[in-house]
């Protein structure tokens, strides 16, 4: 068995905290390094995948679910051992915002005894969304074993609120995990000095079983449609929607700007312009298990009207 060089970062994160808009930005600070990326999406379809492509990056999807879950652990495990061969500079994982990391050591240990090759790991990277995290925290265990796991909490879409909030937000990482390194990131971008550092210096909380379970796996359903739909029809419906979804993301081809990336996060609908696909597909991640069937035909019959197939 020999060291591999190849430093691993594992980023964690509930649902929208701002994983793959980071990612993104690191991907541009390291642009010429050799990096590879393993992408876990909770959903059957690979959005942040397709968010994160680049010709000079590769990557291995896992979805449909978490890369903890003992439903995905082995295909993590062999996932990391076949990125090993490749001798990157840097693996990002990405996991699914639903991943709770509580096993990590365990499954880079089995990783190693796959590969025969170790990584220089560098540590859990855990988002912290200073919108949503004071409430997700109260209701989702996920969000509470993200933070105790990590040694490294970046608080994400600062720009959103004031400083009153993100005092707020601290006090309670503190309370849920005292050691881990601390950091603030307005619209989307981070500060790359950590890479330097030495994180791992901050472990709090012993590896523990994970709460990732397939009985414990949120509903997610998607989407898909032809043709264009009208914004602001589709913006009624996704507000009509949001109070009962985690999340929502996808590809939508709207009349007004053509092809765009829609991503709801609590009560925030965000827009941006993206490439084009064949059809339109969106992914929704239910707060309240497949009720949430019900909630999307109804609401889009109200608001849209036009033909759709939702898919398990
Ligand atoms: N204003 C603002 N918006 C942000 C920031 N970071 C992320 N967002 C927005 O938050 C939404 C979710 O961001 P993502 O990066 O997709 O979050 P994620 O953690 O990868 O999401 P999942 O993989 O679904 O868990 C998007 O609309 C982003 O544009 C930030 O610092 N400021």
């Amino acid at each position: 068995m020999y060291r591999a060089d190849t430093k691993l970062y594992v980023l964690t994160g509930f649902l929208g905290s701002g994983k793959t808009t980071v990612l993104l930005k690191l991907l541009e600070i390291l642009k010429g390094h050799r990096i590879g990326i393993i992408q876990n999406e909770f959903g059957k379809l690979g959005i942040d995948g397709t968010i994160l492509r680049n010709d000079e990056i590769q990557m291995v999807e896992i979805n449909r679910g978490s890369i903890f879950c003992s439903c995905l652990k082995l295909n993590f495990v062999q996932a990391l051992a076949e990125m090993a061969a490749q001798d990157f500079e840097y693996l990002f994982v990405e996991s699914s915002g639903w991943g709770d990391p509580s096993n990590v050591q365990e499954i880079l240990e089995a990783a190693k005894i796959v590969s025969g090759k170790e990584y220089d790991f560098r540590g859990v990277i855990c988002f912290v969304d200073a919108v949503n995290f004071l409430e997700q925290v109260k209701e989702e265990e996920t969000a509470f074993r993200q933070l105790k796991h990590c040694h490294l909490a970046v608080i994400t879409k600062t720009d959103l609120v004031g400083e009153k909030q993100i005092e707020k937000v601290e006090e309670k990482i503190r309370e849920i995990n005292p050691v881990c390194e601390m950091k603030t990131s307005a619209n989307g971008e981070i500060d790359d000095s950590f890479l330097k550092k030495d994180l791992l210096i901050y472990e709090w909380a012993e590896g523990e079983e994970t709460t990732n379970s397939v009985e414990t796996k949120p509903k997610s359903i998607f989407m898909e449609y032809d043709g264009q739909i009208d914004r602001q029809k589709l913006n009624e419906f996704l507000t009509v929607i949001a109070p009962d979804v985690h999340r929502v993301k996808g590809f939508c081809n709207l009349t007004e700007t053509g092809w765009t990336q829609v991503d709801v996060v609590g009560t925030l609908i965000d827009y941006k312009e993206s490439e084009a696909f064949e059809k339109s597909q969106l992914v929704f991640i239910s707060k309240i298990g497949p009720m949430i069937i019900k909630k999307i035909l109804s609401a889009w019959q109200e608001y849209v009207g036009t033909e759709m197939k939702l898919r398990n």
